[in-house]
């Protein structure tokens, strides 16, 4: 059984044409899939659709088999901004999915410091999201993300504003994180380097559809150093030309 299925989605915002033209999309439990397309063809529409944050005029979305009705602790966000609350520390904001719940435990903060120390933040717990660099804040998002372990990872081009470094420490970090939870993993860019890299398959999108659905069968776990091998960058020009073909 699929872990997330979309089938015959469609979604349109009041006056417009459809965002999301019926799209089928079938991820299996611990895969990590890419939806890679231009700017406005309705990727973060999807995403949305898929938290359960807007619900499909026709269609339906399966979580493990039933139908998706609205966000829970099953799922994990991130998206493109940090969006920490301010006046909380870096543990604070990791430990906010908990604290909308009950109160966070020893244990609940323990679990949180683990994740700061694994995403390289343990001397960063106390400090506010005004005293990090915005790779810092970003890390201290994807923690918050994992808090709660969710099965599902939903994330929205949540490195787009980070420098070429940092943004590669965190897909290697968001990799090996989710590998050893075996998370299930959508992610939304519109970087074909990133897709490659990251996906191990990769969906492109272009006017509200799939378009086009590209097995990645680069060995795992992935490392920088493949980024200048030839097979990663013959997937890179694969990719590219299934863009330039669709006119995604
Ligand atoms: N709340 C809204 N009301 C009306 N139209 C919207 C709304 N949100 C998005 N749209 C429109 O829907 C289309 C798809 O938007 P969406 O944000 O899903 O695209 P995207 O592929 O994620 O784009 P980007 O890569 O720029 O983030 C765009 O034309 C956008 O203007």
């Amino acid at each position: 059984m699929a872990f997330l299925a979309i089938e015959q989605v469609r979604f349109t915002y009041p006056g417009r044409k459809p965002v999301v033209d019926g799209v089928d999309w079938r991820m299996l439990a611990g895969e990590f899939h890419c939806l890679l397309g231009r700017s406005g063809c309705g990727k973060t529409t999807l995403l949305k659709l898929a938290a359960g944050l807007l619900r499909p005029q026709s269609g339906r979305i399966l979580l493990r088999g039933g139908e998706l009705a609205s966000p829970g602790p099953q799922l994990g966000f991130m998206f493109q901004a940090p969006t920490l609350l301010e006046w909380l520390s870096a543990l604070d904001n990791v430990l906010l999915p908990v604290s909308l719940q009950r109160r966070p435990t020893t244990q609940d903060r323990q679990r949180a410091l683990q994740l700061l120390a694994q995403l390289g933040l343990e001397d960063h717990a106390p400090h506010h999201p005004r005293q990090l660099s915005g790779g810092q804040q970003s890390r201290v998002a994807l923690a918050r993300a994992l808090m709660l372990e969710p099965p599902l990872l939903l994330l929205d081009e949540p490195f787009a504003a980070l420098d070429a470094i940092t943004r590669a420490e965190l897909q290697d970090d968001l990799l090996r994180t989710c590998r050893a939870r075996g998370t299930t993993v959508l992610f939304v860019t519109h970087d074909i380097n990133e897709a490659v890299y990251l996906g191990d398959r990769i969906a492109l999108m272009q006017h509200g559809r799939i378009v086009d659905d590209i097995a990645v069968a680069l060995p795992a776990p992935r490392s920088q150093a493949m980024r200048h091998g030839a097979a990663f960058n013959e997937y890179c020009a694969r990719v590219r030309a299934a863009m330039d073909r669709s006119g995604a």
